[in-house]
């Protein structure tokens, strides 16, 4: 069992914390079979497995069912589950109550947010609460509007001690690791140094203390994966060819055959 506290306390030697993103049942199962240490609910979902083109549309009820699914091809594994946009933030009452259902009664183990200012104390009520947080800063692809694009964050000296020290207050506040997205290195490298939680990062280079990435852009299924993502594998064509052949078995009447137990009934014509 991977606990919050099997996170937290990641020390410098030890090997990367690895997270992947999964959306369903089958797909968590393979990834926790693989050793990954966090599977991420991410409202990433949007874009990964939805057809959207941001991830503003996903809802409470997209992430809670998603989570469900998840958690229960999950034993092992962390699993954390994304608050999606509007869904916390405007009433802190509302916050509290999703967070906990995603915990309650989705499965998800902890939960992650996209964090500014306003998260600060959302953060402390919820570890008190005990609802373990997963902070998330630099690139907020929830911010997506206010950026104006998907451009990297935390350039300037301005921005990246912005980042920092937004970092330090919620790891102040209780929350167990954080997500640094789409940032310098040297930046990812330097709120690593200087914060006691553990960081885990994506297009942020290799000097934090894991590394996370959306499972489609990993297997290969994703329209358009971003230039920080790494492809590991050609899921697309060894799905295209099932689907091949399927169509093909059946169109040339090879499917369904004897072996697959369609005999006849012992009865008259009706
Ligand atoms: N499939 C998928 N993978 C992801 O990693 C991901 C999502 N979806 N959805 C939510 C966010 C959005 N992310 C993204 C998406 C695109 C870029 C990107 O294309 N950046 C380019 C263009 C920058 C610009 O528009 O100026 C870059 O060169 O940085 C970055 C982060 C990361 N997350
Ligand atoms: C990319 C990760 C960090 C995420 O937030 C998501 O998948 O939604
Ligand atoms: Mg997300």
């Amino acid at each position: 069992m991977t606990t919050v506290q099997d996170i937290r306390s990641h020390g410098e030697d030890d090997a990367p914390i690895t997270m992947l993103t999964a959306y369903d049942t089958p797909t968590a199962r393979i990834v926790e079979e693989a050793g990954v240490d966090v599977v991420l609910v991410g409202d990433s979902m949007g874009n990964a497995v939805m057809g959207h083109d941001s991830t503003l549309p996903v809802t409470m009820a997209d992430v809670e069912s998603r989570a469900g699914a998840v958690a229960r091809g999950v034993e092992d594994a962390l699993v954390v589950a994304d608050m999606p946009f509007l869904s916390y933030g405007a009433d802190e009452g509302d916050a509290v109550e999703n967070a906990g259902r995603l915990l309650s009664e989705a499965g998800a183990d902890a939960v992650k947010l996209e964090c500014g200012p306003h998260t600060v104390e959302l953060t402390e009520r919820l570890v008190n609460l005990g609802i373990p947080v997963m902070a998330h800063l630099g690139f907020t692809p929830q911010h997506v509007q206010q950026y104006g694009g998907y451009g990297r964050r935390a350039t300037t000296r301005e921005e990246a001690r912005e980042v920092l020290e937004l970092a330090e207050a919620h790891a102040d506040a209780g929350a167990f690791s954080l997500v640094v997205e789409h940032v310098p290195a040297n930046v990812a490298a330097q709120i690593t140094d200087a914060l006691a939680i553990p960081t885990i990062g994506i297009g942020a280079g290799p000097d934090t203390d894991g590394q996370v990435l959306v499972i489609t852009d990993v297997l290969g299924l994703s329209e358009r994966a971003p230039p920080f993502a790494e492809q590991f594998g050609d899921v697309a064509t060894e799905m295209r060819e099932a689907v091949d052949g399927y169509r093909e078995a059946v169109e040339d009447g090879e499917f369904p055959a004897a072996e697959h137990g369609h005999g006849d009934a012992d009865l008259d014509d009706l």
